[in-house]
């Protein structure tokens, strides 16, 4: 047996060790949860019984309100131990199987030998040895793997900087308490690692990659000191990855005040919701709150608009380009996505503050109780220097008081007369009850109908009137698309505003457009942030403060409008944005400003910048050919990890198109893969080549309702596509006539680089350009013409 053999028996023997110190610990955990358990629902039993209620006498009410007081901590303790207990299970659990995956050996500054520190997804204290036999990824010395190679070392602690010597640094891949492999690693995290984890088959789902983040990635993954964190970074370099660990670490370190629904990850597509839902579990944590900013936009206006979805404004400028109206609406993208617009929208409230401001009526009974002009005359009767929303409250408690005064006149109408003979037995039942209660009625009095008359009729009335006061207390009144359409019903009116502003040459008709639009209740993508962002500004902010930490992935689809909208929903909350600019696809992003505009948002002080340059996800062919498809792609540093090159195909008619992808699929399939993808442009073209291939291989249509993806071949458009991977990909037709506008770019290079090990492009006719001009020796073409 040589060294390594021996070091291996050792390290097993270790692990035999420790898994059965964690079963140990597992069993005991079970007893005390059941106990526990028994005890809380005890507790709760008992509650009241163990308690006398007695509210007459002052002292004994408060006897009675300090003993309820203690009873709940009781029993809330108890249920932090349960939980804290079950966590604990869920934990170890996970480590019985594979207790760790990594080792440094360090020796501490001023002690004389150096320390084994295993690492693993929790921590383990042996209390019999009274040591760590596990360390959390996340504790402060575990950063040391992650960070430097064998020699000098550093790390903080919250005592101090600890200085020492890291002298062994050692990986294993532990499955069911075996160890299958086990390396020393030198410089960064070994590469044999990564590439064995990179190498395995795409299953779906994404995973942790707590063994293998990189010191960059690390970075980002601890950062704590900034407000604004910016992840620049190229695809496949583990933006996704990074934050769904930042998330992880996050609830680690501040777990006594930061829970799972204080954190909230925006991303692209619910597609892309459940490809991440697993990783946080997998670590032993729970998700945060998962959401769209379409779910977001939807929420706070599908009751007055049918709100267009980003998918569909994509599949317009995708497809509409020879529409008359196109023009003016990719400049009205444009425009009502910049924090100019923004200023353009504050004008307008200024403007707003002083006249314009436009009411409803308050109806009741197809007649006008307090009209829009009345409220008009109200609003701007208030003090001018108070805010929009603060004056709109005050209208509100007026409004209030005059509907109640409006509802004490309507009980003496006829209608009210009607509708108390139509009254049910049990609302009558009701009125007696009540009378009886306030001691109204006599047994032979003879204005005992009389009282039953006028209560009755103020039931009615109030029942009636209810609806009305809650929708003024939601400042129904205020007609909010109307005040939005003014904005574009006179084209004129925006040099009134801003006059130092460059009204675009198509202002006109994107007015008109937007017009139309509003007339028949419908809400562009483009103008659903401007738009609430003016009803926030006139009603008043719905501010959420619970929310600690908000995470952006994809964020080159956000524009700065939104961005800055987000900043003032979310105001106590830290920002990570995640993104790469050469997958924006969206029109807003064709400026390509890229994050300046956040920026201006944050203190530089807060404000920290990364970028990650290394791609992990596909093989090295397949990233020396998606990179030279960008400018600037030639930073990106493809990882070393053998596969083919890419395969151009290039074919003459439809039909050969189909058969020659009907083939591959069956190879790449034969080959193993189990998750084969076929990317189109857009929606429209996804349903023609679904239509097309089915019957010939088994395969599934995602569109943008699906919520899961499932193994096998799918045919999807790239915007669903986007932040999932697949093991191959094959691009349908990668012709110029499919892509061939400059804007199209980003879209074509972002459908490539979801392929992990192999990629396939096939052309109807000429290929696109972008694909000509990348260096010819980093893809294998072939022509059937
Ligand atoms: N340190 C790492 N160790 C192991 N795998 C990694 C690491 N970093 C990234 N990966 C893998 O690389 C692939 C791409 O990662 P991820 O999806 O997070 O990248 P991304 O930057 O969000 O990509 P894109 O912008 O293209 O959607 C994933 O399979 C991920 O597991």
């Amino acid at each position: 047996m040589n060294k390594w053999e021996r070091e291996w028996k050792e390290e097993q023997q270790r692990v035999d060790h420790v898994v059965q110190k964690i079963s140990k610990r597992l069993s005991s955990l079970v007893q005390q949860t059941s106990t526990m358990r028994a005890d809380i629902v005890e507790i709760r039993n008992q509650f009241w019984e163990d308690i006398t209620v007695n509210v007459d006498d002052p002292i004994e009410a408060a006897e009675t309100y300090a003993s309820i007081k203690q009873q709940a901590e009781v029993l809330s303790e108890r249920e932090r131990s349960h939980r804290h207990v079950r966590n604990q299970l869920k934990t170890l659990s996970k480590l019985q199987h594979s207790p760790y995956f990594a080792r440094i050996d360090l020796k501490v500054e001023d002690e004389e030998e150096a320390e084994p520190i295993y690492m693993g997804v929790g921590s383990f204290f042996d209390e019999e040895s009274e040591t760590f036999l596990i360390y959390d990824w996340r504790a402060p010395i575990s950063s040391l793997y992650y960070d430097f190679s064998p020699g000098e070392v550093e790390y903080r602690t919250p005592e101090g900087l600890v200085k020492g010597v890291m002298e062994l640094k050692r990986q294993y891949l532990i499955r069911n308490g075996h160890i299958d492999s086990m390396f020393d690693t030198g410089i960064t995290i070994g590469d044999e690692m990564l590439r064995e984890a990179l190498g395995r088959r795409s299953d779906m789902q994404m995973k942790s990659i707590v063994a293998t983040i990189q010191k960059e990635q690390n970075q980002i993954i601890r950062d704590e000191r900034n407000r604004l964190l910016i992840v620049q970074g190229a695809a496949g370099s583990g933006k996704t990855s990074v934050a769904m660990q930042r998330v992880a670490y996050l609830l680690y370190r501040y777990r006594d005040t930061l829970r799972p629904e204080n954190i909230v990850l925006f991303s692209p597509n619910p597609l892309f919701n459940s490809y991440v839902a697993t990783v946080l579990p997998e670590l032993g944590e729970e998700n945060m709150r998962q959401t769209t900013f379409q779910e977001y936009l939807e929420s706070q206006l599908s009751k007055t608009f049918e709100v267009e979805d980003p998918f569909t404004q994509l599949e317009y400028i995708l497809t509409h380009e020879d529409n008359r109206s196109y023009a003016a609406r990719i400049a009205g993208i444009t425009i009502k996505s910049s924090l100019e617009f923004m200023d353009v929208i504050q004008s307008y409230v200024a403007f707003l503050g002083q006249q314009g401001l436009i009411f409803k009526d308050i109806r009741f009974r197809d007649e006008v109780l307090i009209s829009a002009e009345a409220i008009r005359e109200k609003f701007y009767s208030f003090d001018p220097a108070l805010r929009i929303p603060n004056r709109m409250r005050l209208v509100a408690e007026w409004l209030i008081e005059e509907l109640k005064e409006r509802e004490i006149q309507e009980r003496s109408k006829s209608w009210v007369e009607d509708e108390i003979e139509l009254l049910s037995k049990e609302d009558y039942l009701k009125v007696y009850k009540k009378l009886r209660r306030q001691k109204r009625f006599t047994d032979q009095s003879f204005d005992d109908f009389d009282r039953e008359k006028e209560m009755l009729s103020s039931m009615v009335v109030r029942k009636e009137f209810k609806p009305l006061l809650t929708k003024v207390n939601q400042f129904y009144f205020i007609d909010i698309p109307a005040i939005y359409r003014q904005l574009y019903t006179n084209p004129q009116f925006i040099f009134e505003l801003r006059p130092e502003w460059e009204v675009p040459s198509l202002w006109e008709e994107i007015c008109v457009q937007t017009v139309e639009k509003l007339k028949h209740f419908e809400l562009a993508y483009e103008d659903a942030t401007p738009y609430l962002y003016l009803k926030d500004c006139i009603e008043g902010f719905r501010i959420n403060t619970s929310v600690r930490h908000v995470f952006i992935d994809e964020a080159q689809d956000f524009s700065p409008f939104h961005f800055a909208f987000m900043k003032q929903i979310f105001p106590l909350s830290k920002l990570t944005v995640l993104g790469d600019l050469n997958q924006g696809l969206y029109a807003h992003n064709m400026t390509d400003d890229g994050f300046t505009s956040l920026l201006s948002l944050y203190d530089p002080e807060e404000t920290r910048v990364f970028k990650l340059n290394r791609s992990y996800r596909s093989t090295w062919p397949i990233t020396q050919f998606t990179r030279g498809m960008i400018p600037g792609g030639q930073d990106i540093e493809p990882f070393q990890r053998e596969g083919s090159k890419p395969m151009v195909t290039q074919v003459s008619d439809k039909q050969e198109l189909e058969r020659k992808v009907a083939d591959r699929i069956h190879h790449l399939q034969l080959a193993g893969h189990q998750t084969i993808a076929i990317i189109c442009k857009t929606a429209k073209e996804s349903k023609e080549v679904y239509t097309a291939l089915q019957g010939k291989v088994p395969l599934s249509f995602i569109h943008k309702e699906t919520t899961t993806l499932k193994k096998g071949v799918v045919v999807i458009p790239t915007y669903l596509a986007k932040g999932v991977e697949f093991d191959a990909v094959i691009i349908y037709n990668g012709s110029k006539s499919q892509y061939g506008r400059e804007s199209e770019r980003k879209l074509f290079y972002t459908s490539c680089t979801r392929a992990m090990h192999e990629l396939y492009i096939y052309s109807l006719g000429e290929i696109t350009p972008f694909i000509s001009e990348v260096s010819s020796d980093t893809y294998v073409l072939e022509r059937n013409l």
